[in-house]
């Protein structure tokens, strides 16, 4: 398997958390959240590179976690920007131009190295690759709370970071995204709006994304089942 470099978006204000503050530094288990999540990578021998983009009024917090990690020397920074994409399109710019390149929420903590590894695999073999489960819920389009549609389930799926691309693939998505004024909610959209396949990794439900208060419960339970 090759070596791989990680973005990992912690630009946030963690507005539907409604912590007053980046919920990245909410502490879990002792810990902020966002130090969880670089102990997976940093733990990872094929990650050569972790780029953290970051608000630059945090940056004192950041460095001092990132000296605490003993890992001044695989984590920089870039600057975030005012959304999710602009802060990933900063860390991009300052990557080195070739390999593989993953895309890592900093609020997913609970991600497995193993999916990591499968994802590089295939990330390798097809350009593109991302994590997902199959959706559990059954999901209808309303209009004006009046159901429109019941969509059928088989095909869909919740997608969640990692996601995994060619560095030139992803660079190419995210300058033709900027110049076309395009917004997406990840990065495999970018992508598929310049017509690249992008393979599912099947990955785990409790691979959650700290959003709103109720996941700091359920990332408890996550934590106390790890052990
Ligand atoms: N301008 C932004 C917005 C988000 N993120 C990062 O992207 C990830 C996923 O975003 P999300 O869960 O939406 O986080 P927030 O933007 O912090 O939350 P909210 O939308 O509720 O304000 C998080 O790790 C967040 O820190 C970022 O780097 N820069
Ligand atoms: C990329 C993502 O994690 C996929 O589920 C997510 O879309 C990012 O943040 P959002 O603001 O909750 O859409």
């Amino acid at each position: 398997m090759m070596n791989y470099q990680v973005v990992i978006p912690a630009a946030g204000q963690g507005k539907r958390m409604g912590a007053g503050k980046n919920k990245l530094l909410i502490p879990l288990d002792g810990l902020p959240v966002i130090s969880h999540t670089l102990q997976v990578f940093l733990s990872d021998p094929n990650c050569s590179r972790i780029i953290l983009a970051i608000n630059p009024d945090e940056e004192k917090f950041f460095s001092s976690m990132v000296k605490d990690l003993q890992a001044e020397k695989r984590i920089t920074f870039a600057a975030g920007g005012t959304e999710r994409q602009y802060s990933i399109h900063n860390a991009l710019r300052t990557a080195d131009p070739e390999g593989i390149v993953l895309v890592h929420d900093g609020a997913r903590p609970f991600i497995r190295r193993e999916v990591i590894d499968r994802l590089v695999v295939q990330a390798e073999k097809m350009g593109a690759a991302i994590t997902a489960v199959p959706v559990k819920d059954t999901i209808k389009k309303a209009v004006n709370m009046e159901v429109s549609e019941t969509i059928e389930r088989s095909s869909l799926w919740s997608v969640q970071t990692p996601q995994a691309f060619r560095i030139s693939l992803l660079m190419e998505a995210y300058e033709t995204a900027e110049s076309e004024g395009f917004l997406g909610t990840d990065d495999a959209s970018l992508v598929e709006r310049i017509g690249a396949p992008v393979s599912i990794v099947e990955g785990h439900y409790d691979n959650i994304k700290l959003t709103t208060p109720e996941d700091l419960y359920f990332a408890e339970a996550i934590l106390k089942n790890k052990g």
